[in-house]
């Protein structure tokens, strides 16, 4: 693309959209509470601080080279065709110079002030995402955001290693709930999105297998998320706060699921979607406030 083609000059604002900062504040969420539960006591500004900052760098850069790669997918879809490249805003040499340089300076953070496993495991994460996500899974097959999901859902993990240096099988729970969680909260944006996905080629489910389908995939999922949910009052990681708050919300995401496969409005889907996030949000918020209030030490 040529400068003459450019719309109107960049804007700091264009490149914080590149990140897809809402995204990437509520990863942060649950790498925050995966660094609070990895110990009994607050873990200190000194650990929370650089881990925050690394993985919110390296994840913005993931987002922005996603944003590179999809260019002109983006710019067939009405949901996507205004962002800084499909608009002309931004060229692909701004975002790979911005995606460098973030993505570096937060594996660098990591890596300095953190450790290296959490460093290692952020920077696969990325890869995860920009790469063997976009590149190649979103393109390939409808189980895309399933396997691609685990970027996503790494954060808690990488937010627990920050502190421990160690895996550790309560993390790999906190990322077994986020996993879980991925389909439902894409796949009722892409039931409402269909159209779009079909018109850009891209093999989302609801256009290879259809709507009803989808909405049984999601009811499935949905009912394996609740069960999920369960597991961290079973194995003793947290106490009653969370299991009645959490037990509430997976009830109420319950409804939605099963209102979108049997009764659905025009707005359900969409609905759907956006509780999908305040669920998760709120989730972690949960298990955060019972971690200090009511959990013993383990
Ligand atoms: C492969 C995994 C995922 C896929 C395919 C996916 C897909 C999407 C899409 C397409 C949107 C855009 C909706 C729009 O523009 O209206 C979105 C929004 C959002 N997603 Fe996801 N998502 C995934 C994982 C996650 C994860 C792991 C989180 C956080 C823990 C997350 C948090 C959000 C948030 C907060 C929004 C709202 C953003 C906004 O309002 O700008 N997503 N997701
Ligand atoms: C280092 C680390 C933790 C990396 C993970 C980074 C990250 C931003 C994960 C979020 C997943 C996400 C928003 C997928 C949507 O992509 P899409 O291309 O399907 O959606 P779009 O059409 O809105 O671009």
């Amino acid at each position: 693309m040529t400068e003459m083609t450019y719309k109107r000059h960049a804007h700091w604002r264009d490149y914080l959209e590149l990140t897809k900062p809402r995204v990437v504040l509520l990863l942060l969420l649950t790498a925050l509470v995966g660094m609070c539960l990895a110990s009994p006591t607050w873990v200190g500004w000194a650990v929370v601080t650089p881990a925050m900052v690394g993985i919110g760098l390296m994840s913005g850069s993931a987002a922005a080279v996603n944003h590179l790669v999809d260019r002109h997918i983006d710019a067939q879809m009405a949901r996507t065709l205004r962002r800084p490249l499909p608009s002309g805003v931004l060229s692909p040499r701004h975002v790979i110079s911005f995606a460098t340089i973030i993505g570096a300076l937060g594996f660098a953070v990591l890596a300095i002030w953190v450790n290296m496993l959490t460093a290692w495991l952020t920077l696969l994460s990325l890869v995860g995402y920009a790469i063997i996500y976009t590149m190649y899974l979103k393109r390939a097959t409808p189980q895309n955001i399933v396997i691609g999901g685990l970027a996503g859902a790494a954060p808690p993990l990488l937010g627990w290693t920050a502190v421990t240096n160690e895996i550790h099988p309560f993390a790999i729970l906190l990322v077994m709930i986020v996993f879980t969680w991925t389909p439902p909260h894409f796949w009722a944006l892409a039931v409402h999105r269909a159209k779009d996905y079909a018109k850009a080629n891209i093999p989302m489910l609801p256009v290879t297998h259809g709507i009803e389908f989808t909405k049984t995939c999601i009811l499935l999922y949905t009912i394996l998320l609740a069960i999920i949910c369960l597991l961290p009052y079973i194995v003793g990681m947290s106490g009653v706060i969370y299991l009645v708050g959490s037990s509430i919300l997976s009830i109420w995401f319950l409804v939605y699921a099963w209102k979108l496969k049997f009764a659905p409005s025009k707005h359900t889907a969409y609905s759907m979607f956006t509780f999908s996030i305040w669920q998760l949000m709120l989730l972690f918020v949960l298990l955060l406030v019972d971690h200090y209030v009511v959990t013993p030490a383990f």
